[in-house]
């Protein structure tokens, strides 16, 4: 899709979540620019700038849901380790014994009634929290893209402020921004089910094994059903909950399965950059099968208080040095705080 209908799109879903939002988005596009301006640096500037800027594209803050990745579906399963995983990573989850998981489901935008079939709706979320054993928790935050439009969280907010401000300006962005290039070019057609999307992780991670040895890796899952797309014309004539109607259907034939593996790095492939994949020729290692079985009771009040971010670790799993990990933890967190209804907590994260 170019550039412009992306961003005309945006805005389509923008219009769609409330009829006020031509106006707020017309009046708001400017000011992560003029943010952008200033000496916008910090990790937590940063991350604020961005959730604002999201707001503004979506027509949020949309009370009690994320500012992106706002329509979601909880699922609850366990994870089983696979007997090889302990040799890559000394991680609690990784030795042996299966554990609990939680796993959200979502279309991008932060629009919570988006079309499961629209455009913006694309890439797809899969967030996942371990259980573990010694009563903590870690996650997994992966989409259906394997890279991002920018390296940086700067260039993330670039990005994002581009894309309000207009085709011509967006169009001269990802002109002169390949990883943008490479998203908006990127054919990303709608799945047949949340069960039969991959997921990526993007961002690097270092595994530690019992023995000390590290590498490099980045998360994927797989999906066991096989990876399954529509065309277009499929995807225009499905419903737009197809997904989450779908999801729920199959849940009742049968578990829903995902193959968790990491792939390794070799020499040269950039741990701080993971705007572009690494090729695909890499080893992978296989870490375990999660294993979805029923719907999360109680969905609206656990959705907005469940929070999933990528530096939500655990000993033997450490982050790279790859900028975008805490800039998302703190996004993740101020996007939390806001949908949380806690008006003292908001105001401290404006
Ligand atoms: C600088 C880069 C990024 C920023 C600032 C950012 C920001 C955000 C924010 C603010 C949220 C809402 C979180 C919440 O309210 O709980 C979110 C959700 C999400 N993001 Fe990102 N994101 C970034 C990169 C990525 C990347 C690289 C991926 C994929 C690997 C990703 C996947 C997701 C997913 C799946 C969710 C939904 C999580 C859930 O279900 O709770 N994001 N992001």
């Amino acid at each position: 899709m170019s550039p412009v209908l992306w961003s005309q799109h945006v805005r389509k879903a923008a219009y769609g979540a409330c009829a006020f939002s031509l106006l707020v988005f017309g009046l708001t596009v400017s000011s992560p620019r003029s943010a952008l301006a200033g000496s916008v640096s910090s990790p937590t500037v940063v991350a604020k700038a961005i959730v604002d800027a999201f707001d503004r594209l979506f027509g949020g803050p949309h009370p009690s849901f994320r500012s992106v990745h706002a329509k979601g579906i909880l699922l609850e399963g366990r994870f089983v380790p696979d007997p090889h995983a302990a040799q890559l990573s000394r991680a609690i989850h990784l030795q042996g014994a299966s554990v609990p998981i939680v796993v959200r489901f979502s279309d991008f935008a932060g629009v919570p009634t988006i079309a499961d079939n629209a455009p913006e709706a694309n890439p797809k979320g899969m967030a996942v929290k371990f259980m573990l054993s010694d009563g903590g928790s870690t996650d997994i935050v992966a989409h259906s893209y394997n890279g991002f439009p920018a390296a940086t969280p700067e260039e993330f907010l670039a990005f994002l402020t581009a894309l309000g401000s207009g085709p011509e300006q967006f169009a001269t962005h990802v002109a002169s921004h390949p990883a943008a290039r490479l998203f908006v070019d990127a054919p990303k057609p709608a799945p047949l089910s949340f069960a039969s999307e991959s997921y990526f992780g993007v961002n690097a991670f270092n595994f530690k094994n019992a023995e000390g040895v590290s590498h490099f890796g980045k998360y994927y899952f797989a999906p066991l059903a096989g990876e399954a797309h529509l065309t277009d014309a499929q995807a225009a004539a499905e419903k737009p909950d197809y997904l989450f109607s779908e999801v729920q259907a199959r849940l009742r034939n049968g578990p829903i399965r995902f193959a968790l593996r990491v792939q390794l790095a070799e020499a040269g492939d950039s741990l701080t950059d993971g705007s572009f994949p690494w090729p695909r020729s890499r080893r992978f290692v296989q870490l375990g099968i999660l294993e979805l079985t029923a719907v999360g009771a109680n969905q609206k009040q656990r959705q907005r208080d469940i929070l999933f971010t990528p530096l939500s670790l655990v000993g033997g799993i450490a982050p790279s040095d790859d900028p975008m990990l805490i800039s998302r933890t703190r996004a993740y967190r101020v996007s939390h705080r806001r949908r949380s209804g806690d008006q003292a907590a908001h105001l401290a994260s404006q």
